[in-house]
């Protein structure tokens, strides 16, 4: 073990073999031959992040973690026109303080497992990825979008009248600097993929039908690095943000549950719900 967060080899295995599986929310398929696992996510209509997917997620990434034949995961929905739209705010409306404190646990837990994985993480964003969606892109090695005007990737917090979490805004500072996530945070921006690209939010926006076959082959260039060299320049990077929120992570939890808990703030969210329920009739 070379880091807190467990850097260790992955050894590719040479076989035919594609194995599968599948919960609730997420399923995976990994490639033997290859050492990439596709995971997608799967909770109709739009991928909002629940308690238990958040679970299954980080239980998902943890196994592969500890396969060895696993080198590689690949990010993606199995849901036509969403990534994922951010947190299920049913889940951070109307329910008790241990409920929030136990959702916004699992939601650190979860990116932890993301943002500090050793493996090759790639996200496929073959739709929209407002918030919590774009949170999931972002903690990823590398992020190729679907040519899609309709689609949309930022974190629009501030549009539901809440904030972006210190740790959502340290990672888009080093994605796109410190200026461009100033502003874009505080309007709660959405960029299209075209957008996106011209701030360095995502790599590559390839059409539609190409966003997986693009995806393996950027892996295939991730490949050719020497794992344990690639691992800990990650870790490296990675540290001091992982760091930051090991040490708050309580603090956060209770900083969540009181600002969440406000009667401001859950009006605010009705509102917002209300507003998207109207849209979709
Ligand atoms: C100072 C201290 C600070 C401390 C930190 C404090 C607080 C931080 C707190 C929270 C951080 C949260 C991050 C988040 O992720 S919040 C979630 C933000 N997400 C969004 O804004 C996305 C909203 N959704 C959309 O824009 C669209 O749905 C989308 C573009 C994704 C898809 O559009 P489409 O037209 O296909 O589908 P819709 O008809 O809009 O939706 C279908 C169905 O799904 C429901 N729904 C949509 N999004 C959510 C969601 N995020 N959670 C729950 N439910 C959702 C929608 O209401 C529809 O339902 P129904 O009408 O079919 O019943």
């Amino acid at each position: 073990t070379l880091s807190p967060y467990g850097v260790h080899q992955k050894h590719g295995q040479i076989s035919n073999q594609r194995r599968q599986f599948s919960n609730t929310y997420i399923s995976v398929e990994m490639d033997d031959a290859t050492g990439v696992a596709v995971m997608k996510m799967k909770r109709p209509p739009v991928n909002s992040l629940n308690l238990e997917l958040l679970t299954e997620f980080a239980i998902s990434l943890e196994k592969l973690e500890i396969d060895r034949g696993c080198r590689g995961v690949i990010l993606t929905s199995a849901i036509p026109k969403i990534f994922s739209a951010g947190l299920d705010i049913t889940e951070m409306c109307g329910k008790n303080a241990d409920h929030y404190g136990e959702f916004w646990r699992a939601l650190q837990e979860m990116w932890l497992k993301l943002y500090g994985s050793n493996m090759v993480t790639i996200a496929a964003i073959n739709g929209s990825s407002p918030a919590g969606g774009c949170l999931l892109a972002v903690s990823c090695d590398y992020r190729i979008m679907a040519d899609n005007k309709k689609y949309t990737i930022g974190l629009n917090e501030t549009q539901l009248g809440i904030v972006a979490p210190f740790w959502f805004k340290d990672i888009m500072t080093d994605t796109i600097g410190h200026r461009a996530t100033e502003r874009s945070l505080e309007l709660g921006m959405l960029y299209s993929p075209t957008d996106a690209l011209k701030i360095g939010l995502v790599d590559e926006v390839v059409a539609e039908d190409k966003v997986l076959s693009t995806a393996s082959a950027v892996m295939a260039q991730w490949f050719a690095v020497p794992d344990h060299a690639r691992q800990l320049t990650k870790s490296m990077m990675r540290k001091p943000n992982l760091d930051r929120l090991v040490t708050h992570r309580e603090a956060d939890i209770k900083n969540f549950v009181s600002f969440i808990s406000r009667d401001s703030i859950q009006k605010s969210l009705q509102i917002y719900m209300e507003m998207l329920k109207k849209k979709g009739s």
